[in-house]
């Protein structure tokens, strides 16, 4: 089949020198969305009657059709004004949206891969916090240029000289060079898109090489299918092509192809720089990997543009259904969700305490949330998850080695070494906090990596932490310690080998697999205490005694009982032979080691909610 169909014209090129692409980065709430509805309406592709508040932002259509429509890179018409170099002449910025958080490092670096420069924004009255500064190390590694931008100077609470100041020595440039704008009332907006047509370098490709285009981002739409976001980096893709997935070699029909500039705009093709979306009728975003280069089915490029990477599970969890009978309903919200998210995983699993459920994978704590928070609300499911863990590998000394996703298939055996994985932390705040955070990562098991202050009083912290240690609570305690100052940022670095145990809670003799953990040697005695002492207190009295055991292996750490109801056998019995009482006494003695025996132990659903959901009171404590 040739390349190019002979019946479709040449796409209609934008000339590359006059393309800008950038992104726009900044820590939550410092104003990103609000300065993308200025650029909106100041480059008039959206008008004033249609405008409203945080316009890319489309969740509430999102939510009421399930499915993800969110533009992820607008399409600017812009003729920098009077007084600037190349004025007058009309450039297209091409402005990509990046998820923008920790859990998706790898697809917010490939958002910036495709573009030349970006506007790091800063809130003028908070100053720099840990994601600013996670963000700008990606953007320096991706090598692009960087505009440093101070946002909210209208609020009365603002600093902007000072932080001019801070963000000057964070960037290297001088504090004059720091822009300041209003993303609320517009103030110094245009001279911002000014900036970038100014500063940021026009995309460079081989405009007759074959096809090579990154995808940065790719979502689920139920009418079209999957929608994929590319930037074309060389040569030109047309519409009605046949090209390749270069990670998978599947091969598919260009069915569509165009920009947006919000909506969708098909067009013949988009060349050298060109950024824009492009449909295949895929109807799973596995097929169509962030990440990964596109090019022509025949004669097409042979090299993939930089390394594609599966995103990776961090954390694990448990979930299954509050009603047993809701399993098919899980499953089906799952396979639904797996549509539009590459990086979910899951697979059937059974406990002998929740029953059916999944075992699901995230790529950190908010993709959990999100991801739960969504079959709760779009679903309409009730859940219980357990417990999040990391993944551990163990090996053993006979040369096996197992990848442990649930810590009650913990290996048991002669253990050689346990690996866990660990992040590198970041967390910024005030100077008196250095105190109270060192403690707080001390106890976490972190090791200091280093500190250094951004101004008189504000500091950057770095620890190396277990990743087990910061997904439970982590951020939240570092909040109560810092009244809200400290910001955390973290990025997974590897492995270590850390003395780790699994704790067994054994409910009446039995095993509890829900309730079993893997945590570091010197912590498991007050995990198993805590727990223990957590469920006495919420499994009522049976008809027999019920011992609550924590235990690592076969050695018990911890022990509560639950009493038993003692009937009062002897009522009846007034007066009469003592001999008669013992009599009626060892009779239900009896009885009741008959019951320990048979019987089960009754646990109400609720102690399993309140110990194993991560949000809950117990499960927090018993971790700390
Ligand atoms: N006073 C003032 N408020 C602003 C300005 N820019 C943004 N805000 C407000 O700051 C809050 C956060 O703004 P967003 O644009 O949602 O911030 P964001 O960075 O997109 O936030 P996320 O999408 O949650 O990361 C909103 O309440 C905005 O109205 C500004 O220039 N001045």
């Amino acid at each position: 089949m040739p390349a190019t169909p002979t019946n479709v014209p040449e796409p209609s090129r934008t000339d590359p020198a006059l393309l800008r692409n950038f992104c726009i980065i900044a820590h939550i709430d410092h104003g990103k969305s609000t300065l993308a509805d200025r650029m909106l309406q100041l480059t008039g592709v959206v008008d004033q009657r249609q405008m409203r508040a945080q316009y890319l932002d489309r969740m509430d259509i999102e939510r009421e059709r399930g499915i993800t429509i969110k533009s992820q890179a607008v399409r600017l018409p812009w003729a920098p004004s009077e007084g600037e170099e190349k004025s007058g002449t009309t450039h297209i910025l091409n402005m990509i949206d990046t998820p923008g958080h920790v859990d998706f490092t790898y697809e917010v670096s490939r958002s910036l891969a495709a573009c030349e420069g970006c506007i790091l924004l800063v809130d003028a009255a908070q100053g720099i916090e840990a994601q600013t500064l996670a963000n700008l190390y990606l953007a320096m590694e991706n090598d692009l240029t960087i505009i440093p931008v101070l946002n909210k100077i209208d609020l009365p609470a603002a600093q902007p000289e000072k932080f001019a100041a801070e963000l000057a020595n964070l960037v290297g440039c001088d504090p004059a060079d720091v822009l300041k704008v209003s993303a609320k009332t517009g103030v110094g907006v245009p001279e911002l898109l000014n900036k970038v047509v100014r500063e940021v370098p026009a995309p460079v490709g081989v405009k007759d090489a074959p096809a090579r285009a990154m995808i940065f981002d790719s979502v689920y739409d139920a009418y079209r299918g999957v929608v994929t976001y590319v930037k074309v980096v060389d040569g030109t893709l047309r519409k009605r092509e046949r090209i390749r997935m270069m990670s998978t070699g599947a091969a598919h029909e260009l069915l569509e192809i165009g920009t947006n500039s919000p909506e969708m705009k098909s067009a013949d093709g988009l060349s050298v720089g060109e950024v824009g979306y492009l449909i295949t009728g895929v109807k799973d975003v596995r097929q169509s990997k962030v990440g990964d280069t596109i090019t022509q089915l025949s004669n097409g490029a042979t090299v993939a543009l930089g390394g594609y990477k599966d995103p990776k599970p961090m954390v694990f969890s448990g979930l299954y259904p509050l009603d047993g009978s809701d399993y098919p309903e899980l499953r089906e919200a799952l396979d639904k969700l797996q549509l539009n998210d590459a990086a979910l995983v899951y697979e059937p699993e059974t406990s002998a305490a929740l029953g059916f459920g999944f075992r699901v994978g995230f790529l950190g704590l908010l993709h959990l949330e999100v991801i739960r928070e969504r079959l709760e609300r779009e679903f309409g499911l009730d859940l219980i998850a357990t417990a999040p863990n990391v993944v551990y590998r163990v090996d053993m000394e006979d040369g096996a080695e197992h990848i442990v996703t649930n810590p009650s298939e913990f290996p048991t055996g002669k253990i050689d070494q346990v690996h866990e994985p660990v992040v590198r932390g970041t967390i910024l705040a005030p100077s008196e906090f250095i105190g109270a955070i060192m403690e707080l990562c001390q106890n976490r098991r972190g090791a200091l990596l280093g500190m250094d202050y951004l101004s008189e009083d504000r500091v950057e912290i770095r620890y190396t932490l277990p990743l087990a240690e910061v997904v439970f609570d982590f951020f939240d305690q570092l909040k109560s310690k810092t009244r809200g100052y400290a910001s955390l940022d973290y990025e997974p670095t590897g492995e270590q080998t850390s003395d780790l145990v699994k704790v067994d809670i054994l409910l009446h003799g039995d095993k509890v697999d829900a309730f079993s953990a893997i945590t570091h040697k010197d912590k498991a005695y007050a995990y198993g205490v805590r727990l223990v002492a957590k469920l006495r207190e919420l499994i009522p009295r049976q008809n027999f005694e019920v011992p609550i055991q924590a235990a690592i292996g076969s050695r018990v750490i911890a022990r509560e009982t639950v009493r038993a109801i003692r009937k009062d056998v002897l009522a009846k019995c007034y007066g009469g032979d003592i001999s008669r009482k013992r009599k009626l006494l060892e009779k239900q003695k009896e009885g009741k080691k008959r019951m320990k025996m048979v019987g089960s132990v009754e646990v109400p659903q609720e102690a399993f909610i309140a110990v194993l959901s991560s949000d809950s009171d117990g499960d927090s404590k018993a971790k700390k």
